[in-house]
C-alpha cells in the first residue's frame, strides 16, 4: 500500500499519496500582502485565496453549466486510467511508435454529461478541456464578464505579461491526474468547483525531470511516472525536490512559465471545475543578464533540439546526433 501524507487548502485537510521526491508547502498569501505581489513578480508560485478572480461563477456546478452553456462543442479527453498525458496530435508522425496516452473527442456538454455518468460504469474517465468561446449562453457571458478583470489585467500589466490566451474550461472526475509538464504562458488558475492538488517544480529542475524530445507528441511532459519511477532510465529523478498545496473553491494558484506542474482531483472530493487564464510570457529583454536564469535556458534547449530536428529533417536521426555530440564529450 502507498504511503499517504496530509495537505491542506487552508480549510479542510485532505490524506494525499506520498512521492519519492521531498516537497515544501507553496505560500497562500492575500492578494493585499506585499509579498503576494513579489513572489508574482519575482515569477514565484503563490495560492491567493481572496482575490475573488472567478466569484461570478461560484454558482457553476455540472447541472447550472448544463443548461447555460450553450450548445457549442467542448474537447474532451478519455482515459483507461486516472493519468491524463497530454499530447500533441500533429508531432505523432514524428515518433512511428507513439501510443496515444488518451482518446479525445469533441462532444456537446450534454454528450459529456451522459458519458461522465456512462464512463463510471465502463472504468474509462473522462476530462472536458476546452478554451471557453463565443458559443457560450449568455448567463455564463454575464459571470465570465464577472471575473475579476480588474485584479487579473493589473498583474498582467504591472508583470509585462504578454496578452491574454485563452480561458480554458476544465471539468474533471474525482482522481484524474495530469501528469507533471510545464507549458510556455504564465496561468493564474482559478478553481471554481472542487479540490485539487499542485505539485510543482521550479524550471531548475529540468535535469532531474527528463521531458521528452521537443519533436515527440508529449513534447513538455516528463518521461517520469511518478508512480513508479524508472530510476535506471532518469537516476536524477532522486533528486527532484518540488513544491505542493491543495486549490479548493475560490482559490488562485499563480503557476510561472515553464514552472512543472502535476495536478491530481482529490479521490473521493467528487468533480472539480477550474477556469485557467494564461498569459503569454513577458518580452526578451533588450539587454540580456548573465548569468541566464534556468526558464531562459530552457527556452534555448528547445530552440537547439528544434533547430536540429529541423536540420536533420529526419526525426530518427536526432537521438544519435544529439548522443555523438555530448556522450563522453560532455562529462
Ligand atoms: C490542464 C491543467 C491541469 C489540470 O487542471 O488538470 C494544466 O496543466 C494547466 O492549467 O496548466
Ligand atoms: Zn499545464
Amino acid at each position: 500500500m502507498s504511503q499517504t501524507t496530509r495537505l491542506t487548502d487552508g480549510r479542510k485537510s485532505f490524506e494525499v499519496k506520498k512521492y519519492t521526491f521531498a516537497t515544501e508547502v507553496i505560500p497562500r498569501l492575500s492578494c493585499h500582502d506585499p509579498e503576494c505581489e513579489e513572489r508574482i513578480a519575482n515569477g514565484l508560485p503563490v495560492v491567493i485565496p481572496d482575490v475573488n478572480l472567478v466569484a461570478s461563477a461560484r454558482h457553476w456546478n455540472i447541472d447550472y453549466l448544463h443548461d447555460n452553456i450553450g450548445d457549442g462543442k467542448f474537447m474532451t479527453y478519455f482515459s483507461s486510467s486516472k493519468k491524463f498525458k497530454y499530447y500533441d496530435d500533429k508531432k505523432c508522425p514524428n515518433v512511428k511508435s507513439f501510443k496515444k496516452p488518451m482518446e479525445q473527442e469533441e462532444l456537446t456538454f450534454d454528450d459529456f454529461v451522459q458519458k461522465i455518468n456512462k464512463g463510471k460504469s465502463k472504468g474509462q474517465r473522462c476530462y472536458l478541456q476546452q478554451t471557453l468561446n463565443e458559443t457560450v449562453g449568455k448567463n455564463i457571458v454575464s459571470d465570465f464578464l464577472g471575473f475579476n478583470w480588474n485584479w487579473v489585467t493589473a498583474q498582467q500589466k504591472k508583470n509585462s505579461f504578454g496578452p491574454l490566451t485563452n480561458n480554458m474550461l476544465l471539468i474533471g472526475q474525482e482522481g484524474n491526474i495530469t501528469p507533471v509538464h510545464y507549458d510556455e504562458q504564465e496561468n493564474f488558475f482559478a478553481q471554481v468547483y472542487g479540490y485539487k492538488r499542485f505539485i510543482l517544480f521550479p524550471p531548475e529542475e529540468f535535469p532531474n525531470l527528463y521531458p521528452h524530445p521537443t519533436y515527440h507528441p508529449c513534447d513538455r511532459q516528463s518521461q517520469v511516472d511518478f508512480d513508479n519511477a524508472d530510476f535506471e532510465k532518469f537516476p536524477k529523478f532522486r533528486n527532484a525536490t518540488g513544491f505542493e498545496t491543495i486549490v479548493g473553491p475560490g482559490d488562485v494558484l499563480y503557476i510561472p512559465i515553464y514552472w512543472w506542474h502535476q495536478v491530481e482531483s482529490i479521490p473521493i472530493e467528487g468533480h472539480t471545475i477550474s477556469v485557467t487564464f494564461w498569459y503569454k510570457g513577458r518580452p526578451t529583454p533588450e539587454k540580456v543578464t548573465y548569468p541566464l536564469n534556468a526558464h531562459q535556458k530552457v527556452a534555448m534547449m528547445r530552440n537547439i533540439e528544434k533547430m536540429i530536428a529541423q536540420a536533420l529533417n529526419n526525426p530518427d536521426e536526432v537521438p544519435e546526433f544529439m548522443q555523438n555530440m555530448v556522450l563522453g564529450r560532455y562529462t
